[in-house]
């Protein structure tokens, strides 16, 4: 068996530990690959947020000439060409991907890449099963940054269909015309976008009244509302029965009007994603796991054994790049300076939805605040009720603003509308740095006629003491 100053496993958030200050530690890389295409490099890059929001950024420009009829411009989609918007956005993704391998493999004198699946045999101790053998390691220190894969929902008949997950759904030979999608969390609703924007009819099947219930009551009802103009959308359903049909599936739902079947060309399941703790056999490393297999860590990353640490999807209730990336650097930290740990800072994690209209959320929801008897004042600003909301002719999008009326501090942060991920940064920094509500919007200049005056209205809006 051989020992090594350090193994990580994972090469999403964990291949960003290693730096120059680890070039006299002796250090395994264990990847197993990811998506359809075995790929170096993890979920974000390969098959996560980089080809997601490619593909987005795409769709919303297939969709202006929705856009554009409000303004008054006729325009048509005349063409969507695939093949070459997959192979443009997958052609730059898999040179990154495969340069990256290439830098471990070849370029790291200190650094042996294991490529296979790794799983524990003991404490600290591993096997990883190549393909062509296995070999048996060791370390001092181990980095699990294995992440996780999606959830297959257990529906009768799954097994005999050809469904898709996000892992393999962006490499379509052909582009269908017909999609259900099952599910209405992030991957549900950003890709109902994307397909439905390049010409697909979209289905979307949930089982709860709303879609992204785990938003702000508002904004989820909002975006149900919108979603229901642009999908044919199946909530409060549940699925009896999928099979084979035709040149697709079809899929038996139980509702509100009974039993209903519906057909299309391919199925995406977005039903949630799992932690890969299961194939590490984390048991066998002593490691705890919670009742939903996320590996438990403290507030500085170290699992239940001494020497191993945890980072990213596999243990964290965020499932966020962002997220993974903080808790990577907290690691490195603690690795290079183990008598001087630093704790994770996860008071204000936001998030975005990259659909249509987007999405962004930080800190607690309406419902929250409620729930756990938090005082709180609110205040929502429409688009449609500044300038650049005039401009866009926008009459769904807002801002709402929850906030503590004593002392001014922001509780929460949500926008549903145009660049609602790059408006709410000033106020993830308001909160981050304890910047006050009530000198945000008059102690500083915002632009005019710009869309943060969106935020600095949200923000005079707020009934403070
Ligand atoms: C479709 C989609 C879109 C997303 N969009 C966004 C977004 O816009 N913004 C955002 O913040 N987040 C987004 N996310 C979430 C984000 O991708 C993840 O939070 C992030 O990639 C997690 O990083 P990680 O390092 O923890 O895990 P990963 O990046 O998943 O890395 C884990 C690595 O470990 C390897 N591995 C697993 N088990 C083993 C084993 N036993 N042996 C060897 N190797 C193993 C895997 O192959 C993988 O490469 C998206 C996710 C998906 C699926
Ligand atoms: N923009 C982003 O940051 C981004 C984008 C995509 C994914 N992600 C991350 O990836 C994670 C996984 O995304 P996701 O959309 O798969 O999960 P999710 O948890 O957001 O949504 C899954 C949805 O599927 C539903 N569901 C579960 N089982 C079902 C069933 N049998 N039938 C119908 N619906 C069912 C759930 O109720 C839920 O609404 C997200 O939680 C997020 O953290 C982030």
């Amino acid at each position: 068996m051989r020992h090594f100053d350090l193994i990580i496993i994972g090469t999403g958030s964990g291949n960003a530990i290693l730096d120059d200050r680890f070039s006299d530690w002796d250090v395994a890389v264990v990847e197993k690959g990811v998506g359809s295409a075995s790929s170096y490099g993890g979920t974000c890059l390969n098959v996560g947020c980089i080809p997601t929001k490619m593909f987005v950024h795409t769709a919303d420009v297939a969709d202006s000439p929705s856009a554009g009829e409000t303004l008054g411009v006729g325009l048509r989609r005349t063409e969507v060409r695939w093949e070459e918007i997959r192979d443009r956005i997958f052609g730059r993704i898999d040179t990154i991907a495969e340069s990256g391998r290439r830098f471990r493999a070849e370029q790291n004198p200190n650094v042996t890449l294991y490529e296979g699946v790794a799983r524990f045999t003991g404490v600290r101790q591993l096997v990883v099963d190549t393909g062509t053998g296995q070999e048996a390691i060791s370390a001092d220190r181990v980095v699990v940054a294995a992440g996780g894969r999606p959830l297959i929902p257990d529906i009768p008949g799954i097994d005999d269909v050809d469904y898709h997950t996000s892992d393999s759904v962006m490499r379509l030979e052909r582009l269908p015309e017909s999609m259900i999608i099952l599910g209405t969390g992030f991957i549900g609703a950003e890709f109902a976008h994307i397909f439905s924007s390049l010409g697909v009819s979209v289905t979307m099947v949930g089982r709860s009244g709303r879609v992204l219930r785990g938003e702000d009551v508002d904004v989820s009802e909002r975006f149900t509302e919108t979603a229901a103009r642009r999908w044919d959308l199946r909530l409060n359903r549940t699925q009896t029965k999928v099979a084979p049909s035709g040149d697709g599936v079809e899929l038996v739902l139980e509702g509100p009007d009974g039993t209903e079947t519906v057909h299309a060309q391919t199925l995406l399941v977005a039903t949630g994603r799992r932690p890969n703790s299961d194939l590490l056999d984390t048991a066998a490393g002593g490691i705890a796991t919670a009742e939903n297999g996320k590996v438990r860590v403290d507030s500085t990353q170290r699992t239940s054994v001494e020497g191993v640490w945890a980072l990213g999807d596999i243990s964290s209730e965020h499932e966020l790049k962002h997220v993974a990336n903080h808790e990577e650097r907290v690691v490195q930290h603690n690795l290079l300076h183990p008598d001087d740990p630093v704790e994770s800072d996860h008071r204000f994690v936001p998030h975005a939805v990259f659909t249509a209209p987007q999405i962004a959320s930080v800190g607690l929801t309406e419902q929250q605040a409620r729930e756990r008897g938090i005082t709180y004042t609110s205040s929502v600003q429409d688009y449609a009720g500044i300038a650049y909301g005039w401009a866009m002719e926008d009459r769904t999008g807002f801002a709402k603003l929850l906030a503590d009326p004593a002392s001014g501090r922001l509780l929460g942060a949500h926008i549903i509308g145009p660049q609602a991920p790059t408006l709410i940064q000033p106020l993830v920094q308001a909160m981050s740095f304890g910047l006050d509500a009530r000198s945000l919007p008059r102690g500083q200049y915002w632009i005019h006629p710009a869309m943060p005056e969106l935020v600095e209205n949200a923000l005079l809006g707020l009934e403070l003491d």
